[in-house]
């Protein structure tokens, strides 16, 4: 199998691996064959359906199967395989690349997984012994929407509920609930219901804090579910569509919990947020510093492709660090940054934070954070190959998803149209040109469209062919200084420049105002990637329109990208059907994969604004 060099794909931020791969432009067959290596491992044995054969072997039974129904034995025997999964992974039996680079890099981490992996284990084993169902099935039975209890709401670890909130009509809440579909999933329920934060006044904040909440009318759901929660100290898992706030979501009880502590205890680093690209890190300071100024606290932002010094200095006063991994480690490295007190840790598009090429970097991170810390995970997309790892950095994690979407499936916000066109390879180039002269013409001229190619070498192609044309048009990808990537960037969101052609280094977190339409000139390497482009479009509770030109290149992604066009309601061309519905999910180096079919019962929801 031919692979391309690391350099010649493109770049997350701060060099970090992506899955090698190689997808020659006209050879169908090869382009398959690097699908398939892009999607890692993607192995079409249904695991789901038949642990037992994706395993090889039979799973073992215990004598206190027998006093199980056959639903929860099926659920237990999951349960067993997970851990023993798990387990195997820590031990470096599942990947013994990942685990040596492991052991070398980070003992402490992997001795820390084996113990995680072990507990889990003795954990299910425990529950099993009771009599009870595994945590796979009982998760079934503790998702529940929020708050739908009569009783009154009681404060829960440091969060005292504010009075007013408590005194509201149940009915509110529970119309709130059912208008936005919001799912908890709380392996340690609180006694009394947490009540969702439905209005900023009920924010336990003082009110020189609360300026930068004046331009929004209410939380959005995403905000006014986790803010109980994260103000209680729980870990979190927040799954919510693009563009629905989750930055403010875990931003806001980040300045909360170290405006509250002690003054002598604030010293320090006290929170680290983590993302996979510099612009996304610089972003997200831009919308800490608003939170944190008022609570006369110091944000910095670490990242590569710039000076080193500036960073270090800001470093020693900041009390929360907004970071790309590899920049962070480099000053971990250095002993220039200090993560000892770093008790609230936030990885924000996490599912690629866990992903293959972020991993290790991460587990470095986390292992400089306290023992005793809360970890958030936030995301719009959470595939099952990376919810396991995920739980062995956190602590009973509540999970909140918003939209009807409790198994967490892959979906996309449904105020975004999504057009796809099944075209020629060398066809792209024309029906570009026709696109761009028909969404930016006339008192359109200006309307932002965002350009998303696959490739740097493409995304430069790309970009000057369509500068030759006469479109004002900006680049963004991993091969540019990070002065002309922060360049471009502020051009298109200044407006000057309405066309931007981008990798997908911009694809995840990026809040450009009013981007009118996304062009996808070739589709990514996974639908996750797909939700997040698109994703750039129709945000705050806007619509979007996103059009995607899919070649028979792309044929290993078309099931994937029917269930997605599918669970938003969203046309399906026959020509796209053709090529097949068959899943291949993308599965973890450690945890496996699977593939089922197209679900053609899925229904969308939409997620309103007030
Ligand atoms: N309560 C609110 N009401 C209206 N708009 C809001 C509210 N909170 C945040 N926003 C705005 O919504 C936009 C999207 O927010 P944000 O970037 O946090 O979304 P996100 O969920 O993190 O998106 P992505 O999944 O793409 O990273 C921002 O412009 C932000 O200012």
């Amino acid at each position: 199998m031919g692979k391309r060099p690391i350099s010649d794909v493109v770049a997350e931020d701060d060099a970090i691996v992506k899955p090698e791969f190689s997808r020659k432009k006209s050879k169908k067959d090869k382009s398959e064959k690097s699908r398939k290596t892009a999607t890692t491992d993607a192995t079409e044995i249904d695991a789901h359906a038949h642990p037992e054969e994706a395993n090889g072997k039979s799973v073992e039974h215990s004598e206190d199967d027998e006093k199980l129904s056959k639903a929860e034995r099926k659920a237990a025997k999951m349960a067993r395989k997970e851990a023993k999964e798990a387990k195997k992974a820590a031990d470096g039996t599942g990947n013994a690349e990942l685990s040596a680079a492991a052991a070398e890099q980070d003992e402490d981490t992997v001795k820390a997984a084996k113990k995680a992996a072990r507990k889990a284990e003795k954990k299910k084993l425990k529950d099993l012994a009771n009599g009870e169902a595994s945590e796979s099935a009982a998760a079934v039975s503790r998702v529940e929407p929020i708050a739908t209890s009569q009783e009154p709401v009681v404060e829960s670890g440091e969060y005292q509920e504010n009075n007013e909130l408590a005194q509201l009509p149940q009915s509110d809440i529970d119309a709130f609930l059912t208008k936005n579909v919001m799912t908890i999933d709380d392996p340690k329920p609180a006694a009394r219901k947490l009540r969702p934060i439905t209005n900023f006044k009920y924010l336990p904040i003082e009110e020189s804090q609360r300026a930068p909440f004046a331009k929004f009318s209410a939380p959005t759901p995403i905000q006014a579910a986790t803010w109980p929660f994260l103000l209680s100290g729980r870990d979190m898992v927040g799954v919510a569509e693009t563009g629905s706030g989750k930055t403010l979501a875990f931003g806001v009880p980040c300045v909360r919990f170290i405006s509250s502590l002690p003054k002598d205890k604030r010293r320090g680093i006290k929170a680290v947020i983590v993302s996979p690209t510099r612009e996304l890190a610089v972003q997200i300071y831009d919308q800490l510093v608003v939170l944190a100024t008022p609570a006369g606290l110091q944000v910095v932002c670490v990242y590569g492709g710039v000076p080193k010094d500036p960073q270090v200095a800001a470093c020693r006063k900041a009390h929360i660090v907004v970071a790309t991994p590899g920049r962070l480690n480099d000053l971990i490295g250095e002993g220039t940054a200090d993560l000892s007190k770093a008790e609230y840790v936030v990885l924000d598009e996490a599912d690629r934070m866990l992903d293959k090429g972020f991993e290790e970097a991460i587990r470095q991170i986390i292992s400089q954070t306290p023992k005793k810390r809360q970890t958030l995970m936030f995301t719009a997309t959470w595939p099952p190959s990376v919810r396991e790892l995920a739980s062995t950095f956190m602590n009973s994690p509540v999970k909140i998803t918003i939209g009807d979407n409790v198994s967490g499936e892959l979906r996309a916000n449904v105020r975004i149209k999504q057009l796809v066109e099944v075209v020629d390879p060398r066809a792209k180039e024309q029906r570009l040109l026709q696109l761009l002269k028909q969404y930016q013409s006339g008192k359109n001229k200006d309307d932002r469209i965002l350009v998303f190619c696959l490739y740097k070498k493409e995304a430069m192609r790309i970009e000057n062919f369509i500068r030759m044309k006469g479109f004002r048009v900006g680049g963004i990808h991993g091969d540019l200084s990070q002065e002309k990537r922060s360049a471009s960037l502020a051009a298109f969101k200044e407006g000057q420049v309405p066309l931007l052609v981008a990798t997908d280094v911009a694809a995840r977190g990026l809040d450009i105002p009013a981007v009118k339409l996304v062009i996808n000139v070739t589709f990514p390497l996974t639908a996750e990637d797909y939700v997040h482009r698109i994703g750039r479009t129709g945000r705050a509770g806007k619509e979007g329109l996103a059009i995607t030109l899919f070649t028979e290149h792309d044929k290993g992604l078309s099931g994937s990208l029917i269930n997605v066009l599918k669970a938003a309601n969203q046309p399906v061309p026959d020509d796209l059907m053709k090529f097949g519905t068959t899943v291949k999910k993308k599965g973890h180096d450690a945890y496996g994969a699977f593939y089922k079919d197209v679900d053609s019962m899925k229904q969308a929801t939409k997620i309103t604004f007030d």
